[in-house]
């Protein structure tokens, strides 16, 4: 359903895109790797159409994504990395942030409850303020946010970072089930080989502005790629050494 052909990014001499070439099929959840700097955040922001794409091709359902934007972000939802919630806003109006705008306060209120519900918040949590919430309770209401207008395709970036391991793991079983429940697909920015096994169908692991290895996630344990099984070990090279720039 979304397809990047290509894609190719430059900040003045820097490539950071250098012919990215990913697909997401209907309800599918690809996970992407890469190391820091590798220029997956500027992979969604090109498909988001915050940044303007030097060359390379965007597709949506087959046409370009650019001329579609306002029908793509109506079905679009995303998971902020630190959940991004407005600090002056209650839990329930973060959440119900999109639907405000087309909907009475009292029925994008419920939906809002019933959001955080699924995300395993009590209807307490509602009229809290998000500096009254924990990092884990956070994330949780970010990502009933991203589900609240039941989008067809969801963002994760870094769903887990600054997260103990036991709510990672109910982050991670959490966007797996609304993933599968809903039908959504899904792209997901991690470092965390926790995130990618427990969330992933597909991986792409960027590497010097390409996609180095993509594969399904069952398979990537066994990939002849050095570099990726370094990554999935957490394997560091002396200096110089590595075969990843
Ligand atoms: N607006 C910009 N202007 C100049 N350089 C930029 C801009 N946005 C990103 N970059 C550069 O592009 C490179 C890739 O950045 P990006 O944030 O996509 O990396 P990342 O793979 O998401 O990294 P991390 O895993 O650390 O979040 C970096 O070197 C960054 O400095």
């Amino acid at each position: 359903m979304i397809e990047v052909r290509g894609l190719t990014k430059s900040f003045g001499p820097k490539q950071v895109l250098d012919g990215v070439d990913l697909s997401l099929s209907e309800g599918e959840s690809l996970v992407v790797i890469g190391g820091s700097g590798t220029g997956k955040s500027v992979l969604l922001r090109c498909i988001l159409g915050l940044e303007a794409p030097d060359a390379g091709q965007i597709l949506w359902r087959g046409r370009p994504l650019a001329d579609q934007r306002a029908e793509f972000m109506d079905g679009f939802g995303m998971l902020f990395q630190n959940a991004a919630l407005f600090d002056s806003l209650p839990v329930w109006r973060n959440v119900a942030f999109r639907l405000l705008r087309t909907m009475p306060s009292a029925r994008a209120r419920d939906i809002a409850v019933e959001k955080l519900a699924r995300v395993g918040l009590g209807p307490e949590v509602a009229d809290l303020y998000p500096a009254e919430l924990s990092g884990g309770m956070r994330k949780r209401a970010g990502l009933a946010r991203a589900i609240a207008a039941d989008p067809k395709v969801i963002f994760f970036d870094e769903p887990t970072t600054g997260l103990d391991p036991i709510r990672a793991a109910a982050i991670n079983a959490l966007i797996r089930g609304i993933v599968d429940e809903t039908g959504a697909s899904a792209i997901t920015i991690t470092h965390d080989m926790t995130s990618v096994r427990a969330i992933g169908d597909r991986l792409a692991l960027l590497d010097r502005g390409q996609v180095r290895w993509q594969g399904p996630v069952s398979q990537m344990d066994h990939a002849q790629d050095e570099y990726l099984q370094d990554f999935i070990a957490g394997r560091a090279r002396p200096m110089g050494s590595h075969p990843a720039g």
